[in-house]
């Protein structure tokens, strides 16, 4: 593993989700990333990915430096061949070459600006990471994917041991609009796993065919709850015309009762969440949100150990 970006990262997604289990049951591993440091840079608030991430690198025996870009640091220009005689104060391409000597592991937040689809769906900033950075990149959220929340994902379902499991994956109302990053990442990830996928939300809120194309989509939420084993839910603004709200309608909020349609189902969220509009509190306090939580820890310390060794290994055969 190069970079950690996308599922097609990762050469077998049962393995790795394997191992998280295994690093689980014995987290603290101190000597592999001795010495060694992570550098995270946030273009975007984070609670759950920021404090995960710091806490499987101190597992691994990492240092860790952090900066909030949005806040803290100078104005970033990532035209190439930009005249910044304008707001822009220091080239992405500075940025990153000075802090791939500070670190060994890079990771990076930056959502889609829901404004352009284009530079948003080619991940204009997280290629500008990779292209100028000399040490591995990991995505703690990009436009459009999340894999270290996938990764997580597919650990709790894995944890609940049910085989072959019934997951509905819904859209859910909320006030504001939100990226397809979560759910495009999560169609991925999960359908390179034994289950059995179904995908539901209001007519005009279609996905990228590139994130559906394997999915079974039916617009009726009460029929495809039935049997599910599983709920994930998450609200994403439209593709089409792309980055708008465009329903905000309060049936698809998950209650009880459309839990009821389901096998026992355990309803999933990344969070942050929105209580009593994407789901009721009845729902929440009796899911898996806390346990996904929980394996970002372990998702991030997996990927952050297969990079240090994928380094180790390079360093070995020189
Ligand atoms: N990292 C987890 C999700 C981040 C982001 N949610 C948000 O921005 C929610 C903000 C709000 O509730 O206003 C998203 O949907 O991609
Ligand atoms: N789920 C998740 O990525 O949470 P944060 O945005 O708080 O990091």
């Amino acid at each position: 593993m190069k970079n950690f970006t996308s599922v097609n990262d990762v050469s077998n997604v049962p393995d790795l989700v394997d191992q998280a289990i295994e690093i689980k049951k014995n987290p603290i591993n101190l000597s592999i990333g001795s010495g060694k440091t992570l550098g995270l840079l946030f273009f975007n608030p984070s609670l759950r990915t920021r404090l995960s991430s710091q806490k499987a690198a101190y597992n691994l025996g990492m240092n860790v430096i952090t900066l909030n870009v949005d806040k803290e640091g100078w104005k970033i220009e990532f035209e190439d061949g930009a005249i910044m005689d304008q707001g822009s104060q220091e080239h992405i391409r500075d940025a990153v070459e000075v802090i791939s000597q500070y670190c060994d592991i890079l990771g990076v937040r930056t959502f889609a600006g829901l404004q352009n689809r284009e530079e948003d769906y080619q991940e204009k900033v997280l290629s500008s990471f990779i292209t100028h950075a000399t040490v591995p990149v990991v995505s703690l959220e990009s436009a459009t994917l999340h894999p270290l929340q996938s990764l997580a994902d597919l650990v709790t379902i894995r944890e609940q041991g049910i085989v072959r499991p019934k997951v509905v994956v819904s859209w859910a109302p909320h006030p504001r609009a939100l990226p397809q990053a979560v759910v495009n990442s999560f169609l991925e990830w999960i359908t390179k796993t034994d289950t059995q996928v179904v995908l539901t939300h209001p007519e005009g809120y279609e996905l990228s065919e590139k994130y559906t194309q394997d999915v079974a989509i039916n617009k009726n939420q009460d029929q495809a709850l039935q049997g599910a084993d599983f709920v994930y839910v998450k609200n994403w603004s439209a593709y089409e015309p792309y980055g708008k709200k465009i329903s905000a309608d309060s049936s698809w909020t998950i209650t009880k009762e459309k839990m009821a349609l389901t096998n026992h189902g355990r309803f999933m969220h990344c969070l942050p969440i929105r209580r009593n509009v994407i789901a009721t509190d009845a729902v929440i306090n009796e899911s898996l949100v806390i346990k996904q939580a929980e394996n970002r820890v372990y998702s991030a310390q997996t990927v952050f150990k297969t990079l240090l060794e994928a380094q180790h290994e390079v360093i070995e055969s020189h």
